[in-house]
């Protein structure tokens, strides 16, 4: 939350200039609160797992968040029950005529596959550009970024030579950005993909900066510069399981897979992982949900953006 202060202390300057988020006394007294509308578009297969790493992240915070939870309509899931979507899940259709504060567009294993073979790709396409008029922030996860800069900037997504396996230290490409608020100069983040994005691609997209990259795993993320489009390359969102968990699935298929890198201790995978990007993607999740979403949205949904 912003600290409040009176309107012309000398201090105010100072703080944002070091990116500490300061709200004059008279804008703090005009922002009215309410619960916050988040839309999570869930194209994983695992959908219970990603629900809850998302969740716990989004419910880190003095917010009141509303969740609605999105499955595509034109695909039927195999590794989802039709009981546990029909329990939990509502389609576009449902929710095409509202507005809503954020939306979470997840990763989805088809990144080894052309964006118009996947069987969910239009449907896909509509609520990218709904979500482009109707949300004031959209936060996209791994695949879920690829297909959001390929949309909507004609970027395109590449094969890497190996998988990009394991966590890796990233760094702060821009300064004062509020989504990077407190992160320290160097983090780690989880990457677990074939694919990846030319950073010349987005470098030269006029309407796209760069705000986070690594020398191994490329750039992190890129957003529009209000912020209204996000796109995070990386899984901060996983637990300390799961890239294990994800080794071990393709030991035991007999697919050639590398141990995860910088993940076990000493390399080696038979002994527990550490989670050392739990913080960063705490302070992530918080930053959009403030900075991005609760700082920006309008307070009658149905008269904004
Ligand atoms: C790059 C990123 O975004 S990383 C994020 C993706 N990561 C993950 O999904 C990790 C977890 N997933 C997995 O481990 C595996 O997908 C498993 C174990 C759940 C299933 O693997 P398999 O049995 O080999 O594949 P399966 O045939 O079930 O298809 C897996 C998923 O691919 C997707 N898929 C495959 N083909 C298509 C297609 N033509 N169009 C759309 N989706 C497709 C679906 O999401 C499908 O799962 P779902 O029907 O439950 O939604
Ligand atoms: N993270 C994914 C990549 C596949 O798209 C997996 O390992 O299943």
């Amino acid at each position: 939350m912003p600290i409040k202060v009176p309107d012309h202390l000398p201090a105010k300057e100072i703080l944002a200039s070091e990116n500490i988020f300061v709200m004059d006394e008279s804008v703090a007294y005009h922002q009215d609160i309410r619960p916050l509308r988040i839309a999570i578009l869930n194209l994983m297969p695992t959908k219970e797992t990603t629900e809850t790493q998302l969740l716990r992240l989004i419910g880190n915070t003095p917010l009141q968040v509303e969740i609605v939870l999105l499955h595509p309509k034109t695909h039927t899931s195999k590794n989802t029950s039709a009981e546990h979507l029909a329990s939990f899940y509502q389609t576009f259709d449902d929710i095409a005529d509202q507005r809503y504060d954020g939306m979470i567009i997840t990763g989805a294993p088809v990144e080894q596959m052309p964006f118009e073979d996947v069987n969910y790709w239009e449907e896909l396409k509509d609520i990218m550009d709904w979500s482009a008029r109707r949300v004031t922030s959209t936060f996209h996860i791994c695949w879920g970024a690829q297909a959001g800069l390929y949309h909507h900037f004609g970027i395109p997504k590449v094969d890497l030579d190996n998988k990009l396996f394991g966590v890796f230290p990233h760094t702060l490409s821009k300064r004062n950005v509020p989504l990077l608020r407190g992160f320290d100069e160097m983090f780690y983040v989880p990457q677990s993909r074939h694919t990846g994005v030319n950073r010349e691609d987005i470098a030269k997209t006029p309407e796209l900066e760069i705000w986070s990259e690594s020398d191994e795993a490329g750039v992190y993320i890129a957003a529009t510069s209000d912020g209204r489009q996000i796109f995070v390359t990386g899984h901060s969102e996983y637990d300390p399981h799961t890239l294990k968990w994800e080794y071990d699935r393709d030991k035991a298929k007999g697919l050639r897979i590398d141990v995860p890198r910088n993940y076990f201790p000493s390399n080696d995978p038979t002994r527990q992982p550490l989670s050392t990007w739990r913080a960063h993607a705490n302070l992530l999740f918080s930053n959009w949900l403030n900075y991005y979403v609760y700082q920006q949205t309008p307070y009658d949904l149905g008269a904004g953006i």
